[in-house]
């Protein structure tokens, strides 16, 4: 494995009473994608959301364990959250365009952590788009509404929003799931094109998906890894029962 951008330590999240991660060690390196796969329900999105605290608005949950980025320990409570959720970016299922021109979407974060200059956030705008392959379908309308664009396209956007404010790592909560089959390719090459400068860790239910995109793979079941390895090695040969049941889809 190359370096380590992030780690996982002893995770545990709890809603309450529900115990819905039991102490996940993960290491995600750099540049390389990383797929979280698993049954409905078994915890991948709540793990995901614990590595940028986004779990921290929910009022009943509760996490321990460390996450550690640059040897720094996140779940301390000196951790500055809107620093960390800029290193740390997050995709959602369902594009959510903020309501504002295409370029407003953009130059929102970059602004927000203080660049003010005009010609640096139109180069940020353009910068972003290009990475995330939309600069082309947008650049004649960037003061267009973002809402006009499609739902493939929104998602587009969604990705270069994440990578304006210059992330490591850019997490994915199932990033195509609610789009058609040639939006989903576009945004699986894209995700291939963007491991080159960011480490990406990505939910998904789709195996073929998580097999295209992903160097490497961990399987959870009922809020436990079961396997994690290089994505070639979950798919053809796991070390446990319970994965190969899970890939050849006798459950789940
Ligand atoms: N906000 C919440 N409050 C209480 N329980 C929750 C909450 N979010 C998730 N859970 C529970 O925690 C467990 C793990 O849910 P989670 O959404 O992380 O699983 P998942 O593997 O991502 O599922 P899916 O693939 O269906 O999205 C489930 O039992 C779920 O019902």
């Amino acid at each position: 494995m190359g370096e380590i951008a992030l780690s996982a330590k002893k995770l545990n999240v709890y809603y309450g009473e529900k115990h819905a991660v039991h102490d996940v060690s993960l290491d995600f390196a750099e540049k390389e994608v990383t797929a979280l796969i698993g049954p409905s329900g078994c915890g991948k999105s709540t793990f995901l959301r614990s590595l940028n605290r986004m779990n921290d608005l929910i009022p009943s949950c509760k996490v321990t364990g460390e996450i550690l980025i640059d040897d720094r320990n996140i779940n301390g409570t000196d951790t500055d959250v809107v620093a960390l959720r800029k290193k740390i970016g997050m995709v959602w299922q369902r594009p959510n365009p903020f309501h504002k021109s295409i370029y407003e979407n953009i130059a929102f974060g970059p602004r927000y952590h203080g660049i003010k200059n005009k010609k640096q956030l139109d180069e940020i705008v353009e910068q972003s788009l290009r990475k995330a392959a939309i600069w082309e379908e947008t650049k004649d309308r960037l003061h267009k509404s973002a809402l006009a664009l499609s739902g493939g396209q929104q998602q587009r956007l969604c990705i270069a929003r994440t990578v304006a404010v210059k992330p490591d790592v850019i997490l994915m909560d199932e990033p195509a799931s609610a789009l058609d089959p040639i939006s989903t390719s576009k945004i699986e090459e894209l995700i291939s094109e963007l491991k080159q400068d960011y480490s990406i860790v990505i939910v998904t239910h789709n195996m073929h998906q998580a097999a295209r995109v992903s160097e490497k793979t961990a399987f959870f079941l009922n809020g436990h890894v079961v396997e994690y390895d290089k994505t070639e090695t979950i798919f053809t040969n796991p070390t446990h029962q319970r994965t190969n049941d899970y890939i050849t889809g006798r459950f789940g």
